[in-house]
């Protein structure tokens, strides 16, 4: 295969990939050509919030062609375009055959929880000391069990289902996931002993892929959207984010049980003051774990 690489700013980055697509591209790619130098703008804004800005403002555009010959005739006709002018060619490249497949499954490895409790892609063998085993892997929904948000929310569970079959379930009691994702921490509750979870998402796809996820490992849980949440829990986890989370705090805060726990995360070391600001009225919030900069914050009822 042969690619492309291409520079162009960013009101020409729709009408590049667009055109490139046109021409016959396997794939179009994008990058920021400005990604880890001082130039680097940051795009994302956290959910219901407006991005701060709708592209980068210079794009590293490649484009996979299957032969030489096919990237070049590309290339010309790209060339004859009255866009291309703002554009500029980076380079034309041989790529080496690769097994795709197993290239991307070598990015995804067990990861450790707590030395007995592993997150375990389906291409994997458990690790020999796993006792507890979520089997899981890349999906369309967030949750892999590689973020330290969601590590950290797992750490919890296992501290708190920590025990033996009479007490396990005792300790996590009834469950709701708010924010499931791929269903991780849900999945995760009832593999340490919870039996009455609810898992609730915004976004189908992932209460599709918490369906899903919950069947491959055997554990029985409700999956289903906000609104499927109804009375109280003794834990409620949630790993969202900290703009979210702030306005969810009094719909979070009526789920959870007398005597009962709440987690959060999906919060950054930075915005811990704010977080309990917004929960103040309710309850009060303590930073109980860290990992890379993210924080875990729980209170109890
Ligand atoms: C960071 S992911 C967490 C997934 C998983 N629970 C984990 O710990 O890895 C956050 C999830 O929250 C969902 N979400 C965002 N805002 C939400 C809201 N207001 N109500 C319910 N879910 C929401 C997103 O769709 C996403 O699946």
């Amino acid at each position: 295969m042969f690619e492309l690489t291409l520079m162009c700013p960013e009101n020409r980055v729709g009408t590049l990939s667009d055109t490139l697509e046109a021409l016959d591209a396997l794939s179009v790619s994008i990058e920021d050509a400005d990604a880890q130098t001082d130039a680097e703008q940051a795009l994302f804004g956290e959910p219901g919030m407006p991005p701060p800005k709708t592209g980068w403002q210079r794009s590293r555009v490649s484009a996979l062609y299957a032969s030489e010959v096919l990237a070049k005739e590309a290339l010309d006709l790209l060339q004859a375009q009255d866009f291309f002018a703002d554009c500029q060619l980076l380079g034309m490249q041989a790529v080496a055959e690769q097994d795709w497949v197993r290239l991307t499954q070598s990015q995804f490895t067990p990861v450790e929880i707590t030395p007995e409790f592993w997150i375990v892609p389906t291409w994997h063998e458990p690790p020999a000391q796993a006792r507890i085993v979520i089997r899981l892997d890349p999906g369309l929904a967030f949750g892999t069990g590689t973020h330290p948000t969601t590590r950290m929310c797992l750490r919890w569970i296992a501290q708190r289902g920590h025990g033996d079959e009479s007490t396990v379930n005792h300790a996590l009691g009834r469950v709701l996931d708010y924010g499931c994702g791929s269903g991780i921490l849900a999945i995760g509750a009832a593999k340490y002993g919870a039996t009455d979870i609810d898992a609730v998402d915004i976004d189908d796809a992932a209460v599709e892929s918490t369906v899903l996820n919950a069947q491959a490992n055997q554990v029985h849980l409700k999956a289903g959207f906000p609104d499927a949440a109804t009375g109280v829990y003794q834990t409620v986890l949630a790993n969202i984010l900290a703009t979210p989370l702030k306005v969810l705090a009094p719909l979070l805060w009526s789920h959870v049980a007398p005597g009962g726990s709440l987690v959060l995360a999906g919060i950054l070391g930075t915005q811990a003051d704010e977080l309990k600001a917004a929960y103040a009225p309710y309850c009060q919030l303590v930073i109980s774990d860290q990992q890379e900069g993210w924080i875990l914050m729980t209170a109890s009822n």
